[in-house]
Formats: structure tokens, sequence, C-alpha cells
């Protein structure tokens, strides 16, 4: 029986906080057979660019095509969810073949029934990290403050999470070679216990 995964990290942060920029840079560290990217919204946008006629490799990437399609994605989401709330988590470890892979990295966690799930399913190999950054440097990076969006449960449900594994602030990159250090070696620790 697979032993994967044995770390699972799961990212949180509020738009352009720089969830995808640190996850990225966390596996370019790591041996990529090991790792894996998984996002949440990975399954939710393919299914939601079928079901329209959309092209899922733009929803994918940080352009207006995304934010144009953020509202009326949220909201079909979130009726799914309602129905079963594992049904996009389920589906995005088996779109990014998560079996495979000893080291999940989740980059776009954003409810707290998302946070429920894991330890539900995978207990005592959880480390959260929350990503925060300043108004100042997330409106540098493109974000505006969109009405339906950035007061939505989906940008909100985490704000009042404080038992993170650890918090790191992206407003410029003073912490972040400090975290991908301390990740890498959790990593490779939990690694060198299975040999
Ligand atoms: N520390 C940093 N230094 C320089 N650029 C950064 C930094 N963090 C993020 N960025 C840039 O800011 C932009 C937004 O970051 P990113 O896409 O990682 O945010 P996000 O939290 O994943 O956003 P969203 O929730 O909208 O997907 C990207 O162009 C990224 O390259």
């Amino acid at each position: 029986m697979s032993k994967n995964p044995v770390i699972i990290f799961l990212f949180s942060g509020k738009r352009k906080s720089g969830k995808d920029y640190i996850t990225d840079m966390l596996q370019q560290r790591l041996d990529e057979t090991q790792s894996k990217i998984i996002r949440l919204s990975g399954p939710i946008k393919r299914q939601f660019a079928t079901d329209n006629g959309l092209d899922y490799s733009h929803l994918l990437t940080a352009s207006d095509y995304k934010e144009k399609y953020r509202l009326d994605m949220i909201a079909w989401s979130e009726a799914k969810r309602t129905q079963d709330t594992g049904f996009f988590i389920r589906a995005a470890i088996d779109m990014y073949e998560g079996s495979k892979y000893p080291i999940w990295i989740v980059s776009d966690m954003r409810r707290q029934s998302d946070l429920a799930w894991f330890p539900q399913h995978y207990d005592n190999i959880i480390y959260t990290v929350r990503i925060t950054a300043s108004e100042a440097a997330r409106k540098q990076r493109g974000w505006t403050f969109t009405s339906g969006v950035d007061d939505a449960e989906s940008e909100c449900d985490l704000d009042n999470i404080t038992d993170w594994n650890q918090e790191v602030d992206n407003s410029n990159c003073s912490g972040i070679v400090e975290l991908l250090d301390h990740l890498t070696t959790l990593c490779n620790d939990k690694l060198n216990n299975l040999q």
C-alpha cells in the first residue's frame, strides 16, 4: 500500500499575497519526483471551463481572463461544495496524481471546511502556512478590491484563524528564504524517516 503522502503543506492567504509565488519556489527546491503542487481550484477551473466552453489553460494564469470568470466560478463551486465538502479536494488529489508523491503542497486553501477535511483524512502529517502581505504590496501585484470576491466566503473564511503552524509576511522577500529552509528541512526529515 502506498505510504503517500508523508507530509502535506496547506498554504493560504489573501489574493495576491504570494501563494503561487512561494509554493512554486518551494517546489523548485524539492525533488520534483517527490513533491507535487495540488491546486484545489484545478478541478473547479477544469470543470467550469468544460461546462462553459472556456479556455482552461487561461483560467490557470494570473490573467484578466481568470478575474473575469472568478465570480461565476465561486458561485458554481459553492453549490457543489454544499452537497459534498470533500468533492473538490478529492478531485484535486486525483487530478494532480497525489498518490504518486510523498510531499503535497496545497497552494490555495480558502475555507474552514477544507482546513477541517485534511486532518480528518490525513492526521498528524499536516503543516499549515498562512501567507500575509500588506494591502500596498498586494496592490502593487495587481490586486484591487472587488466586491463579491474580496468580501466573499472564499476570500474571508480563514481570516480569523490564528493557529497556523507558521505565518509569514510576504510584503517583501525578507522572510521567504527562512520559511523555505524550514519547510525543506521538514521534508528531508520525513523522507529520511522512510529509509
Ligand atoms: N515576494 C515577492 N516578490 C516579488 N514578487 C512577488 C512576491 N510575491 C508575489 N509576487 C508576485 O505577485 C503576483 C501575485 O502573486 P501570486 O500569484 O503568487 O499570488 P496569489 O496569492 O497566488 O494570488 P491569487 O490568490 O490571486 O491566485 C505574481 O506576479 C508574483 O510573481
